[in-house]
């Protein structure tokens, strides 16, 4: 069963240009993703892509001047905001993509607790830190005390210690060192394991292919992409997305060939496929309609001419 399900989802933020007159700038369109229990998806895309506004529509934390229109389903029920409130940082929880999430003024132990000082969330949050290698006075520390390192260990504890079914993990992994990275996503993996769903948003294909089940890749705010990691493979033949390909081939243990030109920004944004401009085969039909999101040998795929 599917624990997430986002269906149809866009994202606009209202940007008021001379004087008053008011645009919409759309930077997600049309998005669909499900994770099932025991499941790790991951989130691959560049830089502007849409992967933490789609994090921060799960958790009903997008900006006050964006709109949002799709449905975005919890073991079923649609969530609204007050259902999201409700569930955030309890049984959905956010491993954020800044440190600048930590509250300044609060000691971070307590903010791991979600400032209970119950005696089993005090063992937790000690068990948590030692696992993570944070020494015990580390609890009694402010944000501004910690290297970059130990803030995404604090982070990354958070979620852990919240008991959350859903985890929603957005670049959890700069600035740790290769075991801490290889730690954390064991720990997705194994929270996985326990019956949760895990999202882990990553611009790098590699670290998602260490961990994820399925990779949805993000081009422009959109998933252009749904595949099993095991497509990822060889000279990505199985991949169905032109992009996919790209991005797999565009790796330095394979053809190291990088693509040619950019993602379009969200004020630039045209009709027919987004990726159309940079694909070696598009035609001119690619131009004129936005590819609908359709099953391909049980993956996911935005191209009219993927088979
Ligand atoms: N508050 C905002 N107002 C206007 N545009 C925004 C706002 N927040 C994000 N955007 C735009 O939305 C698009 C998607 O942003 P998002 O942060 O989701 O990208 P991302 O895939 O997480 O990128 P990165 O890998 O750099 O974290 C970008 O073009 C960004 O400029
Ligand atoms: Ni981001």
């Amino acid at each position: 069963m599917n624990m997430l399900e986002v269906n149809d989802l866009s994202i606009s933020f209202i940007q008021y240009s001379n004087g008053l007159r008011q645009k919409n700038i759309r930077v997600i369109s049309d998005l669909n993703v499900a994770i099932k229990t025991g499941e790790v998806l991951a989130a691959v895309g560049a830089s502007g892509s849409g992967k933490s506004l789609l994090a921060h529509a799960i958790l009903g934390i997008l900006p006050n001047n964006s709109r949002m229109t799709g449905t975005i389903k919890y073991n079923g029920e649609v969530l609204t905001p007050e259902r999201q409130a409700d569930l955030r940082g309890k049984e959905i929880a956010l491993v954020p993509q800044s440190v600048n999430y930590l509250d300044p003024l609060m000691q971070v132990g307590a903010q791991v607790r979600n400032g209970s000082k119950n005696k089993e969330a005090v063992i937790a949050q000690r068990e948590v830190f030692s696992r993570y290698n944070l020494a015990s006075h580390v609890e009694r520390l402010f944000p501004f005390q910690l290297s970059g390192g130990m803030a995404r260990r604090v982070l990354v504890s958070t979620a852990i210690v919240s008991g959350a079914r859903l985890v929603i993990a957005d670049e959890p992994t700069p600035g740790l060192d290769a075991v801490a990275v290889k730690e954390t996503l064991d720990f997705f993996r194994e929270l996985a394991n326990q019956g949760c769903a895990v999202m882990v948003i990553t611009h790098d294909i590699e670290t998602a292919l260490k961990i994820a089940d399925r990779i949805a890749v993000f081009y422009a705010g959109t998933t252009v992409e749904i595949a099993s990691a095991e497509d990822f493979a060889g000279q990505g033949d199985e991949l169905r997305h032109p992009y996919s390909k790209a991005l797999w081939q565009a790796l330095p243990q394979n053809r190291f060939e990088p693509i040619d030109g950019f993602q379009p920004s969200s004020n630039e944004l045209h009709g027919g496929c987004l990726f159309a401009p940079r694909c070696s085969i598009a035609t001119s039909r690619c131009a004129s309609v936005l590819p609908a999101a359709r099953e391909v040998r049980q993956g996911m795929v935005r191209c009219i001419y993927a088979s």
